[in-house]
């Protein structure tokens, strides 16, 4: 094991190359949510701590990384992706630490798209055109118009808990391929997986600057400082609604873009000519994958009338089989919640259902661990029915493995159920008629609809969502709009 992983455990900031406790003199205990116990510490960074990575980021960016031909930044970050991949086992360990979650998740998902972020934004960058167009002049020689697409400059990177190098790398992947440099503030639940990417981009020659880690938390703390910094040029956040409202506040003075990518109460529409055997194998992943917390998850449910009963007993039948464990028991299906706190948060939903009315069709409490995993953030996979769709529990994001299940009886009815909701994210369908797949998915007020499947993931494609579930779509071309300033170049020929 490398000296960097020792620096992650310890969660030090990274600015300009080097790892570093900074000055505020400020640590917070980093805690494991599987055992509760003591991981080690985190650097908490205030405003000089800010001050410096921004400042790093901005040298660096009329320094090498600056002149540096398309070709080398697109294999710089070809070598940080196989940096990745060479210290695969430990990302893997810093990340199960940091959130508890399954190893078999954690190997399949987290770390593979750390390092395929990186891979598939620089084959992009050299790939997309900008586009061209030729005017005609009175003097009948025209004009050249063609686009010319640069980097916005420093970026603030701001991102959550849950899939914290998925979603951290899917922001400074195309960030970096742009030509950008940027400050990473990772979620204070989970500082590992970022802290060690700083080595990673050491090792493979990316300039001084580049790529700068601060810690510490939202509000008079590191995120703060860093979205509020005139220095910032663009803010790029994954979170939840209320913060990304805060954030946007920030980023009105100077008027910087943001890209948002919010919260979701995503719905499934279960017809009843699906094929049962993958709608439950695919509502499974949808609802408890990560816990369920996954802000494409899917926590209402519609099922057709004649396939209600039968949807229901085997979601639940499935939902008691999960094993509930350790990160590295090769049974174990699903991991803790992040933290003590959301324990708190989704055991008060569970709560507020029974009160609401709900029938608690499984689960609805906190399982038995064993000893050595007491003192973690466990709920038990829970599926509710019978609740009005005006409940809080149908209408508001729990972000934990837990579903509500509404039978219907038209498609009209369904889609209108769906889509009563503030937010607009993501929507899974299941049915083996494609017709009515295609009718369905268009009338969705959701930027992403899977059919037959769920979190099968494209990274050409569009992604993000509507209303208050975000602003802007990341993937492919589109993540480029956002990290790139487009000018057009007019020549009178
Ligand atoms: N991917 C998603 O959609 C996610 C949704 N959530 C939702 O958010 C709820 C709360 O979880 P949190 O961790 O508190 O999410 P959050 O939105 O507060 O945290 C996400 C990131 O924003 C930062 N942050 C918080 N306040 C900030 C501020 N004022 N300025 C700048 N940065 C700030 C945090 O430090 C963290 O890095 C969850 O229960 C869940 O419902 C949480 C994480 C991911
Ligand atoms: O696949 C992705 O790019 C993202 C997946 C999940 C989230 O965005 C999330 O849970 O926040």
């Amino acid at each position: 094991m490398k000296d960097g992983f020792t620096a992650a455990r310890d969660a030090l900031h990274f600015i300009n190359g080097a790892y570093t406790k900074g000055t505020s003199g400020r640590t917070f205990d980093n805690i494991s949510p599987a055992t509760g116990q003591k991981i080690g510490v985190v650097h908490e960074g205030l405003k000089p701590e800010i001050d410096a990575a921004v400042e790093a980021a901005r040298a660096a960016l009329h320094g090498p990384w600056g002149y540096m031909s398309l070709t080398q930044r697109s294999e710089l970050l070809y070598a940080v992706a196989d940096g990745i991949n060479a210290r695969f086992d430990d990302f893997l360990e810093a990340e199960i630490l940091d959130t508890g979650k399954p190893k078999g998740l954690a190997s399949h998902v987290d770390i593979p798209r750390g390092a395929a972020n990186f891979k598939t934004f620089a084959d992009l960058v050299k790939n997309v055109p900008t586009e061209s167009f030729m005017l005609d002049t009175p003097d009948g020689f025209g004009a050249l118009n063609y686009g010319v697409r640069k980097p916005k400059g420093v970026i603030a990177v701001i991102s959550p808990w849950n899939l914290p190098l998925l979603l951290m790398t899917w922001k400074v992947g195309p960030a970096l391929a742009s030509g950008n440099t940027v400050v990473v503030k990772p979620s204070e639940e989970t500082p590992l997986t970022t802290t060690l990417l700083g080595e990673v981009m050491n090792d493979v020659g990316v300039p001084p600057g580049v790529f700068n880690v601060v810690h510490g938390f939202g509000p008079d703390s590191a995120g703060a400082f860093l979205t509020a910094h005139p220095g910032v040029d663009a803010i790029t956040f994954t979170g939840e609604t209320r913060t990304g409202e805060i954030i946007m506040q920030s980023a009105a003075k100077g008027l910087r873009q943001v890209s948002m990518e919010c919260g979701g109460k995503n719905p499934g529409i279960v017809f009843a000519d699906c094929d049962m055997e993958k709608a439950i194998e695919g509502t499974m992943r949808s609802v408890f994958a990560n816990c369920g917390q996954v802000c494409l998850g899917t926590e209402r449910i519609y099922v057709e009338r004649p396939i209600f009963d039968q949807f229901v007993a085997r979601l639940k039948e499935g939902a008691e089989f999960m094993k509930l464990g350790a990160s590295d028991d090769p049974e174990t299906a699903m991991g803790p919640l992040i933290s003590k706190e959301h324990q708190q948060k989704v055991l008060s939903y569970y709560k507020l259902a029974v009160e609401e009315g709900a029938t608690v069709v499984t689960g609805g409490g906190v399982p038995d661990m064993p000893d050595d995993l007491a003192g973690g953030a466990w709920v038990q996979p829970t599926i509710l029915t019978g609740l009005p769709e005006d409940a809080r529990c149908v209408k508001e994001e729990i972000f934990g493995p837990v579903c509500h299940i509404t039978p219907f009886d038209t498609e009209d009815e369904a889609i209108a159920m769906a889509n009563d909701t503030e937010y607009g994210l993501a929507a899974a369908l299941w049915t083996e008629d494609l017709t009515r797949a295609h009718r369905v998915a268009r009338r969705l007020d959701v930027g992403i609809v899977w059919v037959n499947s769920w979190f099968l993931r494209d990274l050409r494609t569009a992604f993000g969502g509507s209303n208050q579930s975000g602003i802007g779509r990341e993937g492919g071309v589109h993540g480029l709009e956002f990290y790139t300033e487009l000018s057009n170049v007019c020549i009178k020929l």
